[in-house]
């Protein structure tokens, strides 16, 4: 069993349209709404590959009911901790211009005790899973330390912790060592405290999250593709160039990619293949953490490793 935590899921609401003008009326030609939130985009690539998998998080109102139908639509556990407040829909705004523009909602308010809740919803939740995958923001009012809080409880189990968050939830749970962490480049300066311009100054702050005795480091660079850093190896593997329709849900791949890899004890340059070719086989899709099997397989194959 692998468990997810999403504290902040969304409904994810995509738009397309020709361009977006600031300060003007902006007419949108296509909406697609999905169940999203990064820790409910790893759980759909999860179950893509058939592993079993248990859904945690806080849920609110329609919209949290609408996640949790869609989550046990694909096959997967859940054991949201339900509360007042209302679960978020977050807005994608894909432009013909080729940008991605996100605006993602703060999320409800946790009250204390939907916060003491949800911590007894996760020691029950992690007990069978080996792996356990927190990712995201968190909601109003969860305290910046909560995911290193949530990391040592699982570490005391027995139970290997990936983790992908950003901004202070991020920075406040690093010292905690998780198995794995995934940042973008600008969590990775936020985690080093450095300007990240080259790819020495990206793996040299890799290495400075690794020393801490965090065994994985994968650093997303966009369309650009990951640079990925254990205790023996640094490996860097540029993204195969692919038509992007939407990316977001990418990082989320690489987390999913990630967790599988380790399911099936894949090598460390298979491992990185995959990962890339998973997360480069996402953008393809319009819709978010939807990975085309076929297309997955001929991107692997186009992936080039360089080592450091
Ligand atoms: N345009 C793209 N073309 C090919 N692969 C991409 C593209 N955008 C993202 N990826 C892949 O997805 C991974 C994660 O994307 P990234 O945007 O860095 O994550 P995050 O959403 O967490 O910031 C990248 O490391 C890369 O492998
Ligand atoms: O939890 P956060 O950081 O607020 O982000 C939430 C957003 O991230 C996503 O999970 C996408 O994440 P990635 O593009 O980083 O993979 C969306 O589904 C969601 O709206």
């Amino acid at each position: 069993m692998i468990t997810t935590v999403t504290l902040n899921p969304a409904e994810d609401k995509t738009f397309t349209a020709a361009r977006l003008i600031l300060g003007q009326v902006n007419r949108i030609d296509s909406v697609k709404n999905i169940a999203g939130g990064k820790g409910i985009n790893v759980t759909k690539v999860l179950r893509q590959y058939g592993y079993p998998v248990r859904a945690l998080g806080f849920l609110g109102g329609y919209t949290g009911k609408f996640i949790e139908d869609y989550v046990k639509s694909i096959g997967a556990e859940c054991l949201f901790t339900y509360v007042d407040g209302e679960t978020r829909v977050n807005i994608n705004i894909l432009s013909q211009d080729g940008y991605v523009t996100e605006l993602l909602e703060p999320g409800p308010d946790i009250r204390e005790k939907e916060l003491d809740a949800f911590f007894e919803d996760f020691n029950k939740g992690i007990a069978d899973s080996d792996l356990v995958i927190l990712s995201g923001s968190a909601p109003e009012h969860v305290p910046a330390a909560v995911y290193y809080d949530l990391i040592l409880q699982a570490k005391n189990k027995g139970k290997k912790v990936i983790l992908d968050s950003s901004g202070i939830y991020l920075k406040e749970s690093i010292n905690a060592c998780p198995y794995m962490v995934k940042p973008n480049i600008r969590e990775l300066e936020v985690l080093s405290g450095r300007r990240i311009k080259r790819m020495e100054d990206a793996i040299g702050a890799a290495l400075q999250i690794g020393g801490r005795g965090i065994n994985h480091v994968m650093v997303s660079m966009g369309a650009k593709g990951l640079l990925y850093i254990n205790d023996r190896e640094i490996m860097y593997a540029k993204a195969p160039e692919v038509k992007a329709v939407n990316t977001v849900g990418c990082g989320d791949s690489v987390v999913a990619a990630f967790a599988v890899a380790e399911k099936q004890g894949m090598g460390n340059e298979e491992l990185l293949k995959f990962c890339v070719g998973v997360s480069a086989a996402n953008a393809t899709t319009l819709e978010s953490a939807v990975i085309p099997m076929d297309k997955t397989e001929e991107l692997i194959e186009q992936v080039k490793i360089i080592r450091y």
